[in-house]
C-alpha cells in the first residue's frame, strides 16, 4: 500500500522543526557573547549517546582542554541542545564553590519528593531545605564518631582480608574491583543501617545485590523525620560505597603496576603497626603521611566523581566581564580536567604520589585539586571516605604484595555508561601472602 503525501509532508515537517530547534538552542552562547565550543552534532558537544566509546565525562574534559587551549578563562558549551557553563580559570572556580554560593546553591539535580521520597537527600535538596538537612546531617561526621566506627571499619576489613589469603593459596588472578565492593557495602551496610551485611561469606547477600543493581541503573533544631532518615541513609549507601571502592581498586591497580611506591608505602604502614604495638588504629592511619599522598595521588588521576555540578539561582555577573549568568544556567567544572591538566600537574599521565608532598603542594593555585568539590556543598562524606579507603588499603598491604594479574593491562579502558569513573569489566590482581 503506498504511503500517503500528508504522512511524507508531515514527516518531513517535523524532521525541519526539529533542525530548526536545534540551531535555534545551539545559538544560546554566541547570543550573549559568551567564548563558546562550537557544537559537533545535535548532540552539541558531547558523544553520541547511541554509540558511545568514552563517555560524557571524558566529552567534558575534553571542552575543558579545548577551552584552556584557547586561554579563556570560562567558555559556553552544549550538552545536546541545553547550554553549559563551564569555569576554567580556578579564580572564577573558586568564586562559584565558595565566595559567590548564594548564587549557586543548588546543583539542578530534578527530583520529585512527594513521588519519590528517597531522593530528598543532601545530593538534590537546595536552597534551605539543603542547609536544614546538612546542620543535621553533619554531627554524623565528626572526628569523635570517626573514630566510633573505626572498629566497623576493622570488622569489615577482617573478612576481606581473609577471603584474599584463601584466594592466595590457590594462586589465581583475584578480581579485586569485586572484592573491594563486598568491603565497602558491608561498611556502610553496618555503618548506615546497622546490618551485618557478609558479602564475604555470601557474595549474593540481599545488601550486595542491591549494590550491583544501583550500579546497573546508575530546621534546625527538629528531629529528622523517618523518610528523611531514610531519603539520607539510601544516599550514604550510593555515594558512600562506588566512590570509596572506586578508589580503592584504582590506587591498587596502579600500585601493582608500581612496586616502587608499593613497597614505600608497605614500609610507612607497617612502621606505624609497629608503633601502635602491631595493631591498626585510627590516630595510627592518621600518621601515615606518604598513604595520604598515594591516596590523593589516586583521586587526581581517577576522581570518582570527574564533574561537579552547580545552577545559577540569581543572576549572576561574571567578575571582570559584562556578561551576567542568567538564572537556571546550568554550570559543570571538569575536575577531571583540571586534575589533568599540564600546567598544575606536569606529565599528568605519569602515578607520582610526589605531587602531594607540602612543598610541592604549595606550588599550585588552590581549587585545582577537587576530588570531594568544594565550598559549603564539599563532599560530607569526605573523612569518612578517606578513612575507609585507607584502612583497607592499610590492611591489604601489610598482608600482601600485590601484581598485575594476567593480560592485566595499565591503561584502563572506563566504562562509557557509567556517572562516575570506573574500568570496564574485571581488576585482576596476583596476591602473595607476606609474613608479618
Ligand atoms: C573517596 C570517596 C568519596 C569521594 C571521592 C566523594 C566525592 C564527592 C563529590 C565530588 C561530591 C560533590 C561535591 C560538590 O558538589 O562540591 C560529593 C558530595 C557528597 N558526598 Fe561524597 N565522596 C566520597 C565519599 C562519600 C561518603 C563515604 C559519603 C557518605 C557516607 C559521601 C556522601 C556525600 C554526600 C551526602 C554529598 C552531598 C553533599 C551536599 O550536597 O551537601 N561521600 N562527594
Amino acid at each position: 500500500m503506498a504511503i500517503p503525501f500528508a504522512v511524507y509532508a508531515t514527516i518531513i515537517a517535523i524532521v525541519i522543526l526539529l533542525m530548526l530547534y536545534v540551531k535555534y538552542s545551539h545559538s544560546y552562547w554566541s547570543k550573549r557573547g559568551v567564548p563558546y565550543l562550537e557544537p559537533t552534532s545535535i548532540f552539541g558537544n558531547m558523544e553520541n549517546p547511541f554509540n558511545l566509546k568514552v563517555g560524557h565525562m571524558f566529552s567534558f574534559k575534553r571542552c575543558y582542554e579545548e577551552l584552556k587551549k584557547r586561554k579563556e578563562r570560562f567558555g559556553g558549551i552544549y550538552f545536546f541542545t541545553e547550554p553549559i557553563f563551564m569555569p576554567i580559570d580556578p579564580d572564577l572556580i573558586k568564586s562559584i564553590l565558595t565566595k559567590d554560593f548564594p548564587h549557586f546553591h543548588g546543583r539542578g539535580f530534578v527530583h520529585n519528593e512527594k513521588h519519590d521520597p528517597l531522593a530528598a537527600h543532601l545530593l538534590n535538596l537546595e536552597g534551605e531545605k539543603w542547609k536544614t538537612m546538612r546542620i543535621k546531617v553533619t554531627p554524623t561526621f565528626t572526628s569523635g564518631k570517626m573514630k566510633y566506627m573505626f572498629q566497623t571499619l576493622l570488622d569489615c576489613g577482617n573478612p576481606m582480608i581473609d577471603h584474599v589469603s584463601h584466594l592466595c593459596e590457590k594462586e589465581q588472578n583475584i578480581d579485586i574491583k569485586e572484592i573491594v565492593a563486598c568491603y565497602t557495602t558491608d561498611i556502610i551496610g553496618s555503618c548506615a543501617f546497622g546490618l551485618e551485611c557478609n558479602s564475604f561469606k555470601d557474595p549474593n547477600a540481599e545488601f550486595r545485590l542491591y549494590g550491583r543493581k544501583e550500579k546497573a541503573k546508575a530546621e534546625g533544631t527538629e528531629p529528622l523525620t523517618i523518610e528523611e532518615i531514610a531519603a539520607q541513609a539510601f544516599l550514604f549507601f550510593v555515594a558512600g560505597f562506588e566512590t570509596s571502592s572506586t578508589t580503592i581498586t584504582f590506587c591498587l591497580h596502579e600500585l601493582a603496576f608500581n612496586q616502587d611506591i608499593q613497597d614505600k608505602l608497605r614500609e610507612e604502614i607497617r612502621e606505624v603497626y609497629q608503633k601502635h604495638n602491631g595493631k591498626l588504629t585510627y590516630d595510627g592511619i592518621m600518621e601515615m603521611k606518604y598513604m595520604d599522598q598515594v591516596v590523593n595521588e589516586t583521586l587526581r588521576k581517577y576522581p570518582p566523581l570527574p564533574i561537579l555540578n552547580r545552577v545559577c539561582s540569581i543572576d549572576y555577573k561574571i567578575p571582570d566581564t559584562n556578561i551576567t549568568l542568567p538564572k537556571g544556567t546550568k554550570v559543570v567544572i571538569s575536575n577531571l580536567g583540571i586534575q589533568t591538566d599540564e600546567e598544575y600537574y606536569p606529565d599528568p599521565m605519569t602515578f607520582s604520589p610526589e605531587r602531594f608532598s607540602e612543598e610541592n603542594k604549595a606550588t599550585r593555585p588552590n581549587y585545582t585539586f577537587l576530588p570531594f568539590g568544594e565550598g559549603p556543598r564539599v563532599c560530607i562524606g569526605l573523612r569518612f571516605g578517606m578513612m575507609q579507603t585507607k584502612t583497607a588499603l592499610a590492611m591489604l598491604l601489610n598482608n600482601f604484595k600485590l601484581t598485575p594479574g594476567d593480560n592485566e593491562n595499565y591503561n584502563i579502558c572506563f566504562d562509557p555508561k557509567s556517572f562516575i569513573l570506573q574500568k570496564k569489566g574485571k581488576v585482576l590482581l596476583k596476591a602473595e601472602e607476606l609474613c608479618a
